[in-house]
């Protein structure tokens, strides 16, 4: 009976739900949200539009997105102790501060516990708001500043940059992060998103989902290689050293990081958007050599491409955010504020038509044995 059950390691390759927000499809490398390509969302749209777009099922009219912007604004404010909070923690990894901060939320709000898709969306669209203030009060903290206060006149991309650094952005650096923010919005039924879902699944509220989602993307394999290829490339150092740096990971079985994904056979569509950020902006900044580390990882790996091995979108992201100067442990929180509107309308979906989600897994343990009583072991 046993061997006849088949068992979906990681659920590789099941379809466990319908969803109307985004298409993947793997073998042709291409990406969309709500039926629209994510290389017109990148380079036509912004953040807010790709927000209400992902958690309203269509594109704004220039009202529907002026309401939209004004509900973000003013949802742009922490409850005090929050600061507490964030002030007890600020030793710690951004990414264990925020989903305290975020889990600390549902307690000191007392609108977020409520589950309906109503609530849903309110709570959503404030913590779309509170993510960013809460990275960028982190960061302030722990070097030992006051926290920026929001700019309404902003928008969101460059809110974050002001409120991060204390100055506003140049016009390129918000568009950098607005774009950063559409390509990481959405992706499916990924390891964070589908961890959300389950916890919805239990009829639990948007910020226990949240919390689940913010634990889920953490780890290495998902928003953390983004670090984790910042890392690499200080290791490699320089682009002669990247073909040596590829042979000896691949000689101890390693992943590389910033390669391989469970979907896509091709190269990750996003990653073209950030590869062409990553040579611009290193090229203004008179810092080229790090775009050559990583094309020379590429290039390294080129053996491996047939076999569907090819970069993900957090490949070149770091890089990005090292140029603007953002410490490294930042860069799976900014992974996060992209992702809420798709978290969002994952937990929207899911409680719509609300299942438990309850996997199996199939025993393999020791037979039935009688209890040893303690004297007797
Ligand atoms: C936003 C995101 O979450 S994108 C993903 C970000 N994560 C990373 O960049 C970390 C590095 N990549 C990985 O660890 C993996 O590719 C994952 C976790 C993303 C996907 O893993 P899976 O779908 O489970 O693929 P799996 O691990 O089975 O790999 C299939 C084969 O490709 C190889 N492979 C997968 N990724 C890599 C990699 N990055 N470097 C080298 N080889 C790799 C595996 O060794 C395996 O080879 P084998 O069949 O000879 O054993
Ligand atoms: O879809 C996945 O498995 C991971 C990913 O690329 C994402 O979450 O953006």
């Amino acid at each position: 009976m046993k061997d006849e059950v088949k068992i979906n390691r990681g659920l590789v390759g099941v379809y466990f739900e319908r969803s109307g927000v985004s298409h993947i499809d793997g073998p042709r490398g291409e990406l969309s949200y709500r039926g629209y390509s994510i290389h017109d969302l990148a380079t036509r749209s912004s953040f807010e539009e790709v927000a209400y777009l992902l958690i309203h099922g269509e594109l704004p009219t220039a009202a529907e997105l002026s309401t939209f912007d004004a509900r973000l604004k003013s949802a742009r404010t922490l409850p005090p102790p929050l600061f507490d909070i964030i002030r007890a923690t600020k030793d710690g990894h951004p990414m264990d501060v925020l989903r305290t901060a975020v889990s600390a939320l549902a307690a000191l709000e007392p609108a977020s516990r409520e589950v309906s898709e109503d609530a849903f969306v309110e709570n959503g669209i404030r913590l779309t708001s509170q993510i960013p203030m809460i990275i960028a009060a982190h960061e302030a903290i722990r070097n030992g500043r006051d926290p920026v206060a929001p700019d309404d006149t902003l928008s969101h991309a460059a809110n974050w940059l002001w409120m991060l650094k204390g100055e506003k952005p140049s016009a390129d650096a918000a568009r950098l992060a607005d774009v950063d923010f559409i390509l990481h919005a959405e992706h499916g039924s990924n390891a964070s998103s589908f961890a959300a879902r389950v916890t919805v699944g239990t009829e639990a509220n948007l910020h226990g989902a949240i919390v689940t989602a913010l634990s889920t993307l953490a780890g290495p394999a998902h928003g953390g290689a983004a670090e984790d290829v910042m890392k690499m490339v200080h290791e490699i150092g320089s682009p002669e050293n990247a073909a040596d740096y590829v042979r000896a990971k691949r000689k101890m079985r390693e992943p590389v990081t910033g390669f391989g994904h469970r979907v896509y056979r091709t190269e990750d569509p996003r990653a073209r958007h950030m590869r062409e950020g990553v040579r611009k902006l290193g090229e203004e900044m008179g810092a080229p050599e790090w775009y050559a580390i990583l094309q020379g990882v590429v290039e390294a790996m080129q053996p491996y491409a047939r076999h569907g091995l090819n970069v993900n979108v957090d490949f070149y992201s770091g890089v990005i955010y090292q140029l603007h100067g953002i410490p490294m442990d930042f860069y799976v929180p900014i992974f996060a504020i992209g992702r809420v509107p798709g978290w969002i309308v994952q937990c929207i979906e899911q409680l719509r038509r609300n299942i438990l989600i309850r996997p199996l897994t199939l025993y393999d343990g020791p037979a039935p044995r009688a209890y040893v009583p303690m004297d007797q072991r």
